[in-house]
């Protein structure tokens, strides 16, 4: 049986939080339905279906590592995971085969209803789209703005450039560096150059977040701001998953956790 993750609904959650009002965000408003019928015999409506779905994953990687092993899992839409566990643990692996930068050797990952275990080439560079990716050491383009960073993948993604300046503002004043636009990744502290790289996963509006040990360069506070931001992303409706060690935030946060443990998955606190 898959572990079943509950998530509060977007909506209520943006009611509960305080959601940022602005329109660039305001399509991920909808409500979305935070209960699921496990009845397969009638058809859900997309926004019931689960974000996410694993079934019997088992990763090895080519040296024989033990990546994740028969690992079941569904995540509902506007859920907001923690994954904890130790170092080798799979966390990473686990993030990795959601967007698909690695493939199972046996099982499938469904995520917003693509099979990525099939998906290749450009159907998975549609899928990527839908995904904002956060990483412990922010991957920051050095030579360009913060404004030039984050504008960048809309670039890349040929949004026009007033579509790219309606939503840059809104975006940066969410994770509160809309005085940082021209300063250069070298000018930022650690905290603020995470904050970039949210502001950069999040401009296109994905329906998924995933963090991978967001606050690992941070110390307490700043770790505190990221998660913040983080569950204000949630209450705007985005789903987001968070791999972390740091068990004071988890406590901290009350949202659902698993844990991984030489590749296998358990939940902790649903
Ligand atoms: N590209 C790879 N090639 C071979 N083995 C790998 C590869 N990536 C990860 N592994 C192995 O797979 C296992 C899980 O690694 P993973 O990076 O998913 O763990 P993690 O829980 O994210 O660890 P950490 O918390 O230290 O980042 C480890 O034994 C690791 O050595």
């Amino acid at each position: 049986m898959p572990q079943v993750l509950h998530g509060k609904s977007p909506q209520a959650a943006a009611n509960s939080s305080g959601s940022p009002a602005n329109d660039v965000y305001a399509h991920l408003q909808a409500p979305l339905s935070d209960t699921q019928t496990q009845d397969n015999s009638t058809p859900q409506p997309a926004a019931t279906k689960p974000i996410i779905q694993l079934q019997s994953v088992t990763k090895t990687y080519p040296n024989g590592s033990r990546g994740l092993l028969g690992v079941n899992l569904e995540v509902k839409r506007g859920s907001f995971l923690f994954v904890t566990g130790p170092s080798g643990s799979g966390k990473t692996t686990f993030l990795k085969l959601l967007y698909g930068a690695e493939r199972p050797n046996q099982g499938d990952v469904v995520v917003d209803d693509y099979n990525l275990s099939k998906l290749r080439g450009d159907r998975l560079s549609l899928l990527r789209r839908r995904i904002g990716i956060v990483f412990q050491d922010y991957k920051l383009i050095p030579r360009r703005t913060v404004a030039e960073n984050v504008a960048f993948v809309l670039q890349a993604q040929g949004y026009t450039r007033k579509e790219i300046q309606r939503r840059l503002q809104p975006t940066l004043r969410m994770v509160g560096l809309q005085d940082k636009a021209d300063c250069f990744p070298d000018e930022l502290s650690g905290g603020e150059q995470q904050r970039v790289s949210i502001a950069r996963a999040v401009v296109s509006t994905p329906p998924l977040l995933l963090a991978d040990e967001p606050t690992g360069n941070l110390d307490s506070e700043n770790s505190w701001q990221v998660i913040k931001i983080l569950k204000k992303l949630n209450g705007i409706g985005i789903t987001v998953i968070v791999t972390t060690h740091d068990e004071q935030l988890v406590r901290m946060s009350n949202h659902p956790v698993v844990q991984i443990k030489n590749g296998r998955l358990s939940s902790v606190k649903s």
